[in-house]
């Protein structure tokens, strides 16, 4: 059973990229299948708005329920997730990724402006799984960039989707910690040389020093990784 993902967004464009490259092959290979909606589509009003003023005041707009209601109601099922982009979500991260990667059926609301109004959650959650993410500590203008983001790392995940399963254990946020630095040809560049541990062939000895590596560069840039942290 295809993972399928349904995308909202005003902006159906900024999802182009997910006809490239690994997101691509994922549904080249039936694997995953995604299917961008534009949420004008779901308007009823010859202006097809989607936003309006905020009760109780404030900068901004904020998007009106309806046309979600519409758009959602069009794609939804007793089996999906509807994920809603937020800074105010709960933090997305390579564990969430991997439980989406294992979902039934995702829906992304991609909201603009100032988000989405809040019945549209408040509706569907009696319903369906309904997890409001954030993708760090920064605002975007959209959830559009941020759905992107969760769809790449989370279809990655999906059994068959990478060539090589391997290429998953080591990486940076499968296990404690990031992953070592990464060389490869020429020997020398610049007149900088791969460390020789990588050319000695000592396969005890090479583990060992990524596993170092790795300590060092999750102490300098990662502190909060670190086991006990
Ligand atoms: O930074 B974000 O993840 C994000 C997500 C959704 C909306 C909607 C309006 N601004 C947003 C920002």
């Amino acid at each position: 059973m295809p993972l399928r993902i349904d995308v909202i967004t005003i902006f159906p464009d900024y999802f182009a990229p997910l006809q490239l490259s690994l997101m691509g092959k994922a549904q080249q290979s039936g694997l995953v299948t995604i299917a961008i909606h534009d949420l004008r589509e779901f308007t009823s009003d010859r202006h097809r708005s989607v936003d309006d003023t905020p009760y109780g005041g404030g900068a901004g707009m904020v998007m009106t329920p309806e046309p979600w209601g519409q758009a959602i109601d069009a794609v939804v099922t007793d089996q999906s997730t509807l994920i809603v982009p937020t800074p105010a979500g709960k933090l997305f991260s390579q564990p969430v990724a991997a439980e989406l990667a294992h979902s039934t059926h995702l829906i992304f609301a991609c909201g603009r402006y100032e988000g989405i109004d809040q019945r549209v959650v408040e509706y569907y959650r009696p319903r369906i799984d309904v997890r409001e993410l954030s993708i760090g500590d920064y605002v975007l203008a959209g959830g559009d960039v941020a759905t992107l983001a969760m769809i790449e790392a989370s279809v990655r995940l999906v059994p068959g989707v990478l060539g090589n399963p391997e290429s998953l254990v080591e990486e940076s946020h499968q296990l404690p910690g990031v992953e070592y630095p990464s060389y490869t040809k020429p020997p020398t560049w610049r007149g900088l040389d791969v460390p020789e541990v990588l050319l000695s062939g000592h396969h005890d000895q090479i583990a060992r020093w990524r596993a170092e590596q790795s300590t060092i560069r999750t102490t300098h840039n990662r502190p909060d990784l670190l086991p006990g942290s």
